[in-house]
Formats: structure tokens, sequence, C-alpha cells
């Protein structure tokens, strides 16, 4: 996957005295897809609309397939398909209708874009509502019209915006998995910008986090969570059945080699380790006789990751 088709060098745009995107380096490789994610305000939406040439950067640049999104923003239009939160469709025309309306504004010849519009209809699993009203769609089904709207122009990149705001928990499922086999099948690059942190976690292959303009970090959920956390070293959970009297159990667990540090708290031993030692651990715990109820490596999650950032969590920082 090393081709980069979102190329952004030191961007920054300003609103008067604030700095709403401040000297943004990133790359997103074809076919990835990338979670941009952030508090309100964190300049999400701003750089959207500067990759999209809507807004002009203070300085730096957006590469869009190669293209200057702000010296050609038509041509990127062409490339790059946005669907914004709520999508507006014209109510009194139907689903078909809106989807040939925005085939026939990007050129696409009328055979062709009913061929391509009934194929979408059937991709996005509305077959059977392409002759109602969009005035009747639910908000699920607005979002996924919205989508074969993208889609019928044949983007390389699409970019969604809060795409399941509102949606349904089934509805929500299915619409993120339309755009993980989308992506995967066909090979388009997807940027959403979510503050869903499992939808997030579930679909991107890669996220960045964003606040107060800055891009404070980027990569995959275990490189973040390696980085932030586990700094080169693994934490072990183990659940015992009695803890009374466990401080011997922990002198144990310390003494033991690799270990670095042990906490216990209620019935339930966290150990931090420079290796993976699980097996040694589990070992020593039977052998104590204490009961070994349940061993686990910890996992942490992008909520972990995001707290880190937001809201300055230091508790599992300190235990490594
Ligand atoms: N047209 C504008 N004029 C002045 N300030 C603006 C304008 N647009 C955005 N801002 C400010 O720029 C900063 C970044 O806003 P932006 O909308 O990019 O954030 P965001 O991360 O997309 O937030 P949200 O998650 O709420 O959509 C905010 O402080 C916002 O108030």
């Amino acid at each position: 996957m090393n081709e980069p088709i979102i190329e952004l060098r030191g961007l920054t745009k300003k609103y008067g005295a604030l700095t709403a995107v401040d000297n943004l380096d990133l790359s997103i490789q074809k076919g990835e897809i990338f979670g941009l994610l952030g508090p309100n305000g964190a300049g999400k939406s701003t750089t959207i609309l500067m990759m999209l040439g809507l807004t002009e950067p203070a300085s730096g640049s957006a590469k869009i397939c190669g293209i200057d999104a702000t010296r050609n923003p038509v041509e990127v239009k062409r490339k790059v398909g946005y669907l914004p939160d709520d999508i507006g469709f014209y109510d009194h025309r139907t689903g078909l209708e809106n989807l040939l309306y925005t085939a026939q504004l990007n050129r696409i010849p009328l055979h062709e874009a009913k061929e391509k519009a009934q194929r979408l209809f059937q991709r996005i699993g509305l077959q059977g509502s392409e002759n109602k009203k969009t005035g009747t769609y639910s908000r699920g089904m607005r979002q996924r019209l919205g989508l074969a709207d993208v889609l019928i122009k044949n983007p390389e990149i699409i970019i969604l915006d809060e795409p399941t705001l509102g949606i349904d928990p089934a509805g929500v499922r299915e619409f993120l998995d339309l755009i993980v086999k989308l992506s995967r099948e066909e090979k388009i690059t997807v940027l959403l910008s979510s503050h869903h942190l499992h939808q997030v976690q579930k679909v991107c292959d890669r996220v960045g986090i964003f606040v107060g303009g800055k891009l404070l970090a980027e990569g995959d959920i275990a490189s973040l969570s390696e980085k932030l956390f586990n700094k080169g070293a693994f934490t072990i959970e183990a659940g015992i059945a009695a803890a009374e009297g466990a401080e011997k159990l922990e002198t144990a667990l310390r003494q033991m080699d690799g270990v670095r540090s042990v906490s216990l708290q209620d019935n339930r031993l966290q150990i931090n380790c420079l290796r993976d030692i699980t097996v040694d651990i589990a070992g020593v715990i039977v052998a104590s006789g204490y009961g070994l109820m349940h061993l686990s490596r910890k996992e942490y999650g992008l909520d972990d990751i995001y707290n880190r950032y937001f809201e300055g969590d230091k508790a599992y920082v300190e235990t490594v």
C-alpha cells in the first residue's frame, strides 16, 4: 500500500487570530481507510475543506491524486466524492432521479448513468426503492443513497463526515460493512471523520488524532497503543481467587526475570513485563495456591488512546 493518494504538507489555515489547522503533515495511501478523530473545533472539517479546494490555506499544500487542491479544485472534485453528515436530495424526486441528476451534473451519458445507478442500488442494498421519492426515505436509506450519489462519478477517494449520525445500530453496522467492502474490492481510499470511536476502531486501517488544529498522533491502533501505553512492555492482568495475604505472591512475581512492576487491586493483579512471560506468570500464580481465575494480556483500544490525549488520563501510563 505504498502509494500516497493524499499528501498534506505544512497545511495551515487561519481565521483571523485563530489557527484552525496548524502546519499539518499527513500522507494517506491508496486504498486505505483513514479515520480523522478529534473533539469539536479540532480542525477536521477545515482540513477536509482545504483538501477539496473549498477554502484556501494560509500556507502549505494539499495534493490529492497528485493534484494541488488549491490550484485545481475542479480537477480534485472529479477524483473525490464528499458525503456530508446530512446530504441534501430533491425530496420530490425519486432516488433514481436524484442519482441521474448527479450523473448529469458530472457529464455522465444517460444510458451509462442508468446502468450504473441500477448497479449502485443493488450495491447499497436499496434495490426496490429506486422509484420511491427520497422524501419518504429513512435516515439510513438517505445515507446509503448518499453513498451511491458519491460513487456514481467513480471517485478514487471518498470523504465521509459523521456518516452514521442518527442511524440505528443495525444500520450503522451495515453501512460500515459496506464502506469496508467498497474500499477493499474497488481500492477506494476512504477518509472518515467521526466522533464514534468504536466505529472508527472497527473500520479504519489508521487514525489521526487532531487537537487544537494539530495532528497529535497517527498510526494504527496497535502502534498508537504501543507508543502510548506499553513503551516496549507488556501488561498482563490476572484474577486471583483470594487477595488476602497475596503480598507474598506479589513479591514472588516482582522477583521474576522480565517483570518491571506489579500492582494488586481487589483480586486483580496487573503485571508489567519487558516481554511476554504470560506462561511463566501463570505457573507462579498456580504454584502459589491463590487460585488463578483468569489471565490476559491487556489490549488498549481507541477509547484508551483518545482518553490519554483528551482527558489526560495518566492512570494507565503510570502503571507501565
Ligand atoms: N468560517 C470560519 N470562520 C471563523 N472560524 C472558523 C470558521 N470555520 C471554522 N472555524 C473555527 O476553526 C476551528 C476548527 O473548526 P473545524 O470546523 O474545522 O473543527 P472540527 O474538528 O471539524 O469540529 P467539529 O467536530 O465540531 O465539526 C474552530 O475553532 C472553529 O470555530
